[in-house]
């Protein structure tokens, strides 16, 4: 998917609602977990519930590598079912990947090729060669880490290197790379008061910020301090909307969660 035809998205929804896909078993509904594969009915049923208020679906691969090989089919089926029945979702896999160059080259392919994810998030700790064979598939995007919403974001990325922060390092540094219009950045919405330094590096490009919901951060501030001309902002929330309830009228419930995040958005579009 190209950035327009996600912008373009955006507009159209009225919406920048990322919703992420962390299934954990201990944690859906009851009568699911007698289903063959509790994982992808549980995702189905909250993709349908929330397609029309969201822009975005970000599967963590950590939620579904823990259930081994019935994991990672649930998720090649969530992807399927997205991409063949919702195709202008703009889709995330949540990895975290990130290694010697051609290693990478194989992560990139197993999310880009295989899984025909749209994006992939990656760490940015090995540098260049290992961002940049992402990097290399048209239209497709990489999300590198940039300040993360968890506490340990100030163990090292804020860290001072020559006289500045860390991220700032990384966030400028990528810029210089090949094909690095393909980059988009991870920023935590626990950290809106760095938003403001954040955009005088990377003006145009797109953060994804995950954060609001269950780890508390908030959409008007990250909004006040990140969004640029085309929004600029993939807003996500994972726990927040699909624990809604974990009754039968769990979908339900998830799309009211959506709901509430996706009118304050529409209200800050104006
Ligand atoms: O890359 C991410 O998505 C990510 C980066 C970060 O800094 N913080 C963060 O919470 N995440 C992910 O975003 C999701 C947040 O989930 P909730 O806290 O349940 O909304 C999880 O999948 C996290 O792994």
């Amino acid at each position: 998917m190209t950035t327009e035809q996600l912008i373009s998205q955006i507009r159209t929804k009225k919406s920048f609602l990322c919703i992420g896909l962390d299934v954990d078993l201990n944690k859906i509904p009851e009568h699911l977990l007698q289903t063959e594969d509790a994982i992808f009915e549980f995702n189905k049923a909250i993709i349908d519930a929330t397609h029309d208020l969201c822009v975005s679906y970000k599967p963590n691969t950590a939620f579904y590598e823990a259930y081994g090989i019935k994991g990672w089919q649930s998720l090649e089926k969530t992807i399927n079912y997205i991409n063949q029945k919702y195709p202008e979702i703009f889709t995330i896999a949540d990895a975290k990947r990130g290694d010697i160059g051609n290693t990478s080259s194989m992560y990139a392919r197993a999310f880009f090729n295989d899984l025909d994810f749209d994006s992939v998030t990656v760490a940015p700790y090995m540098g260049k060669d290992s961002v940049e064979p992402f990097l290399s598939f048209e239209d497709k995007h990489t999300i590198m880490l940039a300040l993360t919403s968890n506490e340990g974001a100030f163990d090292f990325q804020t860290q001072n290197v020559d006289g500045k922060e860390l991220y700032k390092v990384v966030l400028e540094t990528s810029k210089s790379w090949k094909n690095a219009h393909n980059l988009m950045y991870v920023v935590g919405a626990t950290k809106a008061e760095y938003f403001t330094e954040i955009r005088k590096i990377v003006p145009d490009s797109f953060l994804l910020v995950p954060g609001v919901g269950a780890q508390g951060g908030s959409l008007a501030e990250v909004c006040k301090y990140g969004m640029n001309a085309n929004i600029g902002l993939l807003i996500n929330s994972s726990r927040g909307i699909i624990y809604a309830s974990n009754g039968t009228d769990f979908a339900e419930k998830a799309r009211e969660e959506a709901l509430k995040l996706q009118q304050e958005m529409q209200h800050i579009l104006g």
